[in-house]
């Protein structure tokens, strides 16, 4: 149990949510028939191209079509899915929300985006998510059999002291459903899974929409797979397409030993607290 199969699909999201719900379900057969993965994660915004324009139109209740599909996906399969993104509808408000399903299909946890994604590059990327959607506030972690993992959407990859909660409470591997852009992508999208795997001694694992030119946000892809020693295991071009690597939690135990620096952190100095409810703050 100390080495599994995560794939990640890097799905092309278009204007047609049927069709882009069809296809997820047909790349997660693909994902464990093809690459034999026992889990396996969706984009940022899996069902509809991803856009302030567009949150309302394809917002959804959870539970709700889409999460259907992928409960009945995830039982079908027997395996851990972490559904991407959609936009959620609630109470009036909208969220970045991923879902979880277990095994016999049953959603075990869900996560609204905690930190929206506002930023303005004059002249390169201006984009304001706080002008549609709510922020969530609340962590999401489930366990497996092999360990327990933690999710957090796109830019909240930003955010060092989430990862850190997530890996205080016990998390070996962050799944990451994102969709960075052709101006951070290059830059940023690659080396922030690599320090947040480094800074934490975990595996990180951020999962893109492929590229579509013709869309109004131009997602970079590069779906990618860091192990804890910050390796890059997988890492896909732009194009359509699942990649997938073994988690290993032996090699992941080895560099822990090797350089043990949560044993040598000085809690007496400085100190993560977390005062979200499903992270105990100092475990
Ligand atoms: N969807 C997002 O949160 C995009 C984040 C992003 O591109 C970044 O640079 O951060």
């Amino acid at each position: 149990m100390s080495k599994f199969k995560l794939a990640l699909i890097q799905l092309k999201a278009g204007l047609d949510k049927s069709d882009n719900v069809k296809r997820a379900i047909q790349f997660i057969k693909s994902a464990v028939v093809d690459h034999q993965a026992s889990v396996v994660a969706l984009p940022e915004c899996f069902n509809s191209p991803y856009g302030t324009q567009y949150f309302a139109k394809y917002a959804e209740t959870i539970p709700g079509p889409t999460t259907d599909a992928l409960s009945a996906a995830a039982k079908e399969h027997k395996i851990y899915l972490v559904g991407g993104s959609i936009p959620e509808t609630s109470d009036g408000k909208l969220y970045n929300t991923s879902t979880v399903f277990g095994p016999d299909g049953t959603m075990i946890s869900s996560f609204r985006k905690v930190h929206l994604f506002d930023i303005d590059i004059k002249g390169q990327m201006t984009f304001k998510e706080s002008d549609s959607l709510s922020p969530g506030s609340t962590f999401c972690m489930f366990d497996t059999e092999h360990c327990k993992i933690g999710v957090a959407i796109c830019y909240d990859i930003r955010f060092a002291e989430m990862a850190m909660c997530y890996a205080r409470a016990g998390c070996k591997v962050l799944i990451y459903p994102g969709a960075f852009n052709m101006t951070t992508g290059p830059k940023h999208w690659k080396l922030l899974q690599q320090a947040r795997a480094l800074d934490n001694q975990l595996y990180v694992a951020a999962v893109s929409p492929a590229r579509d030119e013709k869309a109004s946000y131009v997602a970079y892809g590069h779906s990618a797979i860091i192990n804890p020693w910050a390796d890059v295991l997988a890492e896909a071009d732009e194009t359509e397409q699942i990649v997938s690597a073994e988690i290993d939690l032996e090699f992941l135990d080895k560099v822990r030993n090797q350089i043990p620096i949560s044993k040598q952190k000085r809690d007496d100095l400085y100190k993560i607290e977390s005062l979200a409810k499903t992270i105990p703050a100092n475990q």
